[in-house]
């Protein structure tokens, strides 16, 4: 379905971008037909940059991506919009996603326009409304409303909708869920399981660890813009290899707890930015100076870790 190949982001800071910060370091991964994907990390690890470059919507600064066998790392005009048909994005804050002037509807009509220009009304109605049952909604209860006549989890549904009117084949999925409730967490999760058992391909972004354990197949821990630790999900959670994993999941007494609300214990600040040290040097507590950056290991079947130590930490 979809491979990133070594695929990094140098973003350029400054007035002159004389400064640059590697968001996301030599990335490589891949998505199967029907699987769900979690991206798991904490703030700042580069998840939204790789979900950006997979939807094109920033470059790649390094590396390539791959679609059903076609390199999609260059694509534009007409090439990119047969793209889009097939690989849709649904972010976070589903307010901002609509205009408060118009009714929430509009954004499926805006994409009519842009795709579907020839296709007659009724037969897009049906197809919308098609849609708007796949992702559990009432068309009736949902059309010709205004976005604050409806709930967010109502709105991130639309989305889904809007997305799945274009035959898409892989979803990105960036933090669609932290902004939802936790009882409407939980249907917006659900049809993402639903939509897996049709065939869609799901990259789910997230720093809640048990929503990734929750929702995938596959999970992928990413720090500081590189994966430590890759696999099925089982096996991830299960027997965490890497020594930040273990500590994230040792520091989480609930697994609903998010990131963001520990402290991850800091050994030193020197190192971080000696690009041949492992990323979680400075962090780790069984760091030696023989730990230099480490690609990912094949553990087990199934399972990658980024630590040559990992079967003696
Ligand atoms: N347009 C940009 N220009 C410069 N730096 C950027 C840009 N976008 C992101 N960054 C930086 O790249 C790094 C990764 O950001 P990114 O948004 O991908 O992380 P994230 O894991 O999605 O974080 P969050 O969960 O907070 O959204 C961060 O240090 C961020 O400040």
């Amino acid at each position: 379905m979809i491979e990133l190949r070594n695929v990094s982001k140098v973003y350029s800071l400054g007035v002159f971008g004389a400064k640059k910060l590697t968001a996301v370091d030599d990335v490589s991964f891949s998505i199967n037909n029907g699987e769900i994907v979690s991206l798991i990390g904490e703030s700042g690890s580069g998840k939204t940059t790789i979900g950006r470059m997979i939807l094109r919507l920033i470059s790649i600064t390094n590396g390539e991506i791959h679609f059903n066998g076609q390199n999609i790392t260059n694509l534009k005009g007409k090439e990119l919009k047969e793209y889009y048909f097939k690989v849709q994005g649904v972010f976070q804050d589903p307010f901002s996603s609509f205009n408060p002037i118009f009714k929430a509807d509009r954004v499926f009509s805006l994409l009519k326009s842009e795709f579907f220009p020839k296709l007659p009304e009724s037969q897009w109605q049906e197809k919308v409304i098609n849609s708007l049952e796949s992702v559990g909604l009432n068309p009736r209860t949902v059309l010709n409303k205004f976005p604050h006549q409806l709930s967010g989890g109502q709105l991130q549904r639309m989305l889904i909708a809007r997305a799945l009117l274009l035959d898409s084949k892989l979803l990105v999925a960036d933090e669609i869920i932290s902004m939802l409730d936790a009882s409407t967490r939980i249907d917006v999760l659900n049809i993402l399981a639903e939509l897996k058992k049709r065939g869609l391909s799901i990259l789910f972004i997230t720093h809640d660890l048990s929503l990734g354990y929750y929702v995938s197949d596959k999970s992928i821990i990413l720090y500081r813009g590189s994966i430590l630790e890759m696999g099925k999900t089982e096996l991830v959670f299960s027997n965490p290899l890497h020594p930040y994993t273990r500590m994230l999941l040792e520091s989480v007494p609930r697994l609903d707890k998010k990131w963001e609300s520990f402290e991850i214990p800091e050994r030193s600040i020197t190192g971080f930015f000696e690009n041949n040290r492992c990323k979680y040097y400075d962090r780790c507590l069984h760091a030696t100076d023989e730990c230099k950056k480490q690609e990912l290991i094949e553990a087990e079947p199934n399972h990658y870790v980024a630590c040559w130590r990992w079967n003696n930490v």
